[in-house]
């Protein structure tokens, strides 16, 4: 958004407040381009630590809904999950990205992400309207999981009960959109045999972006983009291609292994654009959907690399 304004003109009690009146009418063109549009935002358990944060990511939501969006929420809640097993003596490690799951843990899992981070979040946006409906993979058939390994240092790893999301039937999701609802969807998901299984839920988020036709993916984390130069982070690279990314994907470490094949998988199932974004500041969501330079890192097709600091001298 444009703000030509200086901070003198901000507000005076009693006075019109031409800042506010520029911010708005500086989301003219987003509003514009997103009116009707499918949005799905991922919401990562990293960012969501803090009550504030949660509440200002509720509120952003909401306003999606009533500016005219259509958002749908994919949340994650991997730092809960460790929480609880940890309170429960239950041992758990990541490979790849990806929490290793034996049936035991795959409770715990289920428990956290379904009755406690799902539940907490539909509470959140319903404060602002009957507005928001939890559901998971079980529900209406929405995902068909495929039990998954992972490669780790040229090395196949078994992963216990993790899967990935091999068929989606959006008609459930669909139907709440239509209605008017914010489906909020938690990533545990039945196989053909009805095995619950645990899916990562960048990758969940990206899987039913692409069934639903999304117009974007947005994915909140806790780094403010996909660092050029990990684990010594100076440069965010602020746009890529799915070719670059596609050629880096194999040098990325942990977390951000999922979340940035999530994104690739996305944009190559048909969604316009995937971004990661920084979700510990709040309003993250409306900062980035209703700013012209963009937050974070942003996969769009066409694009050569660049990092954000080049995309800032540039623009
Ligand atoms: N190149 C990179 N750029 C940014 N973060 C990275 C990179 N490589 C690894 N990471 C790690 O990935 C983490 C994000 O993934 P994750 O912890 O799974 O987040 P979330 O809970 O939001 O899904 C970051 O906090 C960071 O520690
Ligand atoms: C297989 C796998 O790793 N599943 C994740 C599911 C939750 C998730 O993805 O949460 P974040 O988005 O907060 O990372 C887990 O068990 O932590």
């Amino acid at each position: 958004m444009t703000d030509e304004t200086t901070s003198e003109t901000t507000s005076q009690p009693g006075k019109p407040d031409p800042y506010k009146a520029a911010t708005l009418a500086g989301a003219l063109p987003w509003l514009k381009a997103y009116h009707g549009k499918i949005v799905v935002v991922k919401y990562g358990g990293n960012a969501m630590t803090d009550e504030t944060l949660k509440r200002a990511f509720a509120e952003d939501i909401a306003f999606l809904r009533f500016a005219g969006f259509r958002p749908v929420v994919v949340h994650g809640g991997g730092p809960q999950i460790s929480q609880m097993l940890d309170r429960l003596g239950i041992e758990s490690e990541f490979r790849g990205g990806l929490r290793v799951t034996t049936p035991q843990a795959m409770d715990v899992v289920r428990m956290v992400l379904v009755g406690q981070v799902q539940r907490d979040l539909v509470g959140l946006i319903n404060e602002h309207g009957p507005l928001a409906v939890g559901l998971s993979g079980e529900d209406a058939g929405l995902f068909t999981a495929e039990a998954t390994g992972t490669v780790v240092d040229g090395q196949e790893v078994d992963l216990g009960l993790v899967g990935e999301v091999a068929q989606v039937r959006p008609e459930a999701v669909l139907d709440l959109i239509e209605a008017g609802r914010i489906p909020v969807v938690s990533s545990v998901a039945p196989d053909v045999d009805g095995t619950v299984h645990n899916v990562n839920a960048d990758s969940a988020a990206a899987a039913l972006a692409s069934a639903l036709g999304a117009e974007k993916l947005l994915v909140l984390t806790d780094v403010e983009g996909l660092y050029l130069d990990w684990p010594d982070p100076e440069e965010v690279i602020g746009e890529i291609s799915p070719e670059a990314l596609e050629e880096i994907l194999p040098t990325l470490a942990s977390g951000m292994i999922p979340k940035m094949k999530a994104c690739l998988q996305a944009v190559r199932g048909g969604v316009g654009r995937a971004t990661v974004v920084d979700g510990r500041q709040p309003h993250a969501v409306l900062l980035e959907l209703f700013t012209d330079e963009g937050v974070g890192t942003q996969v769009l097709p066409g694009v050569t690399t660049k990092t954000r600091k080049a995309r800032e001298i540039q623009s």
